[in-house]
């Protein structure tokens, strides 16, 4: 079973959808005052407190200090998500499982530009701290996508290795059951995608059918 993370989510309404839809995790991006979607920490211990209990909190951060970090544990989030620097004296005072994120890096005539990404994986897949690894397109929330046969040679590597494998970055009801079954992640996982178009917030027609695409599809191959 393929599965799911919302991500973003900011207001009241939007926390009556997850409630409602139940999705695996759901994600709030903290301590990033460049994005739309950022929501000071007192309001996501706010959010916590209202969201169903079997939904798994991930804080979503960029490049956090160790204060910030404190503060995610102390307000009680599952997992926190790493986008850009994660060095290793603060990876090591992690104490909640963690998912790091690889935002992937621009293509270049569509050839690779880093040489040294699978060494990265390599490295991630033996840290006890890591519970998933996350591939995102290159700006994290932006909503686009990343040419998904890129990782093609890694993913079989992370699933064996026993974590999780997340696939994001421009995920919407329309794309994500050809992601499914092309990519064949352990969890999918968006933000824009399921958004109103206004933007602000979550739009409840656009997260139901990205959540029965997934479920519809399983239906069919699990019964
Ligand atoms: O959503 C943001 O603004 C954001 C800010 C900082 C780090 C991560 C962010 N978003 C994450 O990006 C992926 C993909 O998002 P999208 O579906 O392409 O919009 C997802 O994990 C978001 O949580």
């Amino acid at each position: 079973m393929t599965g799911i993370k919302i991500c973003g989510i900011k207001y009241d309404e939007d926390i009556g959808i997850i409630n409602e839809l139940k999705p695996d995790y759901a994600g709030m991006v903290l301590f990033f005052e460049k994005s739309k979607r950022n929501i000071a920490i007192d309001r996501a211990a706010e959010m916590i407190k209202k969201l169903d209990k079997n939904i798994q909190k991930t804080a979503v951060v960029v490049s956090p200090d160790i204060n910030q970090i404190k503060a995610i544990t102390d307000v009680g989030f599952d997992y926190i998500q790493i986008h850009k620097d994660m060095p290793d004296d603060i990876l090591e005072k992690i104490t909640i499982p963690v998912i790091r994120a690889v935002n992937m890096p621009d293509e270049i005539n569509g050839a690779e530009t880093e040489s040294n990404f699978n060494d990265e994986i390599e490295k991630l897949i033996k840290n006890d701290k890591i519970y998933g690894i996350l591939f995102d397109a290159g700006v994290p929330g932006s909503g686009k996508t990343f040419r998904w046969h890129r990782i093609n040679g890694i993913k079989e590597k992370i699933k064996y290795s026993g974590k999780k494998f997340f696939l994001a970055g421009g995920l919407n009801p329309d794309n994500v059951k050809e992601a499914v079954l092309q990519v064949n992640p352990d969890v999918v996982d968006v933000s824009s995608g399921v958004e109103k178009d206004t933007g602000a917030g979550k739009d409840r027609e656009k997260t139901e059918k990205f959540i029965k695409n997934i479920r519809k599809e399983q239906e069919k191959n699990y019964g």
